[in-house]
């Protein structure tokens, strides 16, 4: 049986290694990619029963924004070592930290652009433990092998609840009256307030939390239009319009769910609200930048809107407590004097729901990537998967060779690793990006380093990691 002990590296093998490397410094430094270090060090684990082929006291993981307990615990529990912050780094904080790690966990707030991500040397993965992928670079994150994960739905039905609730408190002042009673003020009216019964919902970006917008807003009695790029099937009654023009005609609530891309930049703005309905709501939860909020502003002093609900913004603060403010947003002070708009610190997926769900996906696809190079759920990197290696045979290697997709590059590979008895191989590419992973055995620790070698100095690498 195998003890803990046993699945640890001894300390003279990583000593060794470490004299390997150090011998060889460039080795892991190959163009075109400068990463590569301490986890494509090939570290023996003799006896362990599942892949754990490093140290894994060696690796450093960094969280940030407050990521949940349970992705914690279960990064913790590999032994990686884990720093955990509540709130984004300013990027000047974020560069300094981000050099050291391999692994970081983020949410949507922490902007992983290329300047970041060209200091940090050793990161082989980003965790997204949210939806929105935006806020990474990920075609640079692709071309340096750096995978990302995102948690793709844990936090839908959060948001769609979110919306719901945003939908009948418009339509009935209700957060108004709220602020007025807080105030001290007895204001009862029924002057522009309405039953949602009979109403219709237009949703733009029918995906995940759109389609359960959708089911939730049917079963309160509003009809459902929808507006997407691409053709859907429609849930319930709903129904999906073509014309964004007429789909804004119609909708007396119009709330969006697309992603931030450039097209979805800007896309609700002075032009739509004045193709809305008169006396029509806006609700935004997806990403800042969709609903030009100077538009807004006059659209709603204008009372061609009759009220909006904001979650997010084009500039958010770093963390709690922090001011929501004017200088940083010229229209900040504006919003906040408008009368029937709901303002939302960005927490339409913040509940202990969402969270403790997105936190356990996120970090067990972390620790399988870590561990064992499975790329199943990556945003930017091809899908592949072989089933575990178990290490009770110790002549096993698993070669996980991130590359250039060009021609020829898999013949070279095969002539290297072809001298060995290759198990079971699989290779997909995505865009300019292929992941190769190959399971051989009948090889000893002496073949892999020259594998590791080999497989560097090929023109093509972008990372290659041995796990044995
Ligand atoms: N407020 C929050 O806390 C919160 C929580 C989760 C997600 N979000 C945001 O919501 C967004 C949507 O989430 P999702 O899980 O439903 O995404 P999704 O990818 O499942 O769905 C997005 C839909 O938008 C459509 N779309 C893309 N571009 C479009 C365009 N130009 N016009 C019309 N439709 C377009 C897509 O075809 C797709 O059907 C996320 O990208 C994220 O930015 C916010
Ligand atoms: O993309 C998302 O999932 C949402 O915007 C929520 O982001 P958050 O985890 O930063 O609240």
């Amino acid at each position: 049986m195998t003890s803990a002990q046993d699945i640890r590296p001894r300390q003279d093998e990583l000593a060794a290694q470490a004299q390997y490397f150090s011998t060889s410094p460039n080795a892991s430094f190959h163009s075109p990619s400068s990463h590569g270090s301490a986890l494509t060090r090939t570290i023996p684990l003799p006896n362990a029963k599942h892949l754990k082929p490093f140290a894994t006291e060696d690796i450093k993981v960094l969280l940030l924004e407050n990521v949940n307990q349970t992705g914690r615990d279960i990064l913790s529990q590999q032994g990686y070592q884990v720093e955990f912050l509540k709130s984004s780094l300013p990027e000047d904080q974020l560069i300094e930290k981000i050099r050291d790690v391999h692994v970081i966990g983020i949410r949507s707030k922490t902007k992983l652009s290329a300047r970041v991500l060209k200091e940090a040397k050793n990161l082989i993965v980003i965790g997204c433990f949210c939806i929105g992928t935006n806020q990474v670079d990920l075609q640079y994150a692709a071309d340096h092998g750096i995978a990302v994960f995102n948690s793709p739905f844990s936090n839908s039905r959060s948001v769609a609840e979110l919306v719901i609730a945003e939908i009948i408190v418009l339509a009935r002042q209700l957060g108004d009256r709220s602020n007025e009673m807080h105030a001290g003020t007895w204001n009862k009216v029924s002057n522009g307030c309405w039953e949602i019964r009979g109403k219709t919902l237009g949703i733009i970006g029918y995906g995940h939390i759109g389609a359960q917008l959708s089911v939730l807003a049917e079963s309160m009695g509003l009809s459902v239009i929808f507006y997407d790029v691409v053709n859907l099937m429609a849930l319930g009654s709903a129904r999906q319009v073509d014309s964004m023009e007429a789909f804004l005609s119609e909708a007396d609530f119009v709330s969006c769910h697309v992603p931030e891309l450039p097209e979805t930049k800007g896309m609700i703005g002075a032009k739509q609200f004045e193709q809305m309905k008169k006396g029509s709501y806006l609700i935004n939860a997806s990403r800042g930048t969709v609903v030009d909020i100077p538009a807004l502003i006059d659209a709603m002093r204008s009372g061609k809107i009759a009220g909006a609900a904001l979650d997010v913004y084009p500039n958010e603060p770093a963390g709690n407590g922090d001011y929501f403010n004017s200088e940083l947003n010229s229209w900040g002070a504006d919003l906040r004097s408008l009368k029937n708009l709901i303002l939302s610190p960005h927490i339409g997926g913040s509940t202990e729901e969402a969270q403790s769900a997105i936190g356990v996906e996120v970090a067990q696809a972390l620790t399988r990537y870590v561990n064992e190079g499975t790329t199943l759920g990556a945003v930017n990197l091809p899908e592949v998967a072989l089933r575990s290696l178990t290490m009770d045979e110790p002549d096993h290697a698993r070669v996980i060779y991130i590359h250039q997709n060009i021609p020829g590059v898999l013949r070279k590979v095969n002539e290297i690793i072809g001298d060995h008895n290759v198990d079971k191989q699989m290779t997909d590419s995505r865009g300019d990006v292929a992941y190769l992973m190959a399971d051989i055995s009948n090889v000893n620790t002496t073949q892999i380093k020259d594998l590791y070698t080999s497989l560097e100095s090929l023109p093509s690498r972008i990372q290659t990691r041995i796990l044995y």
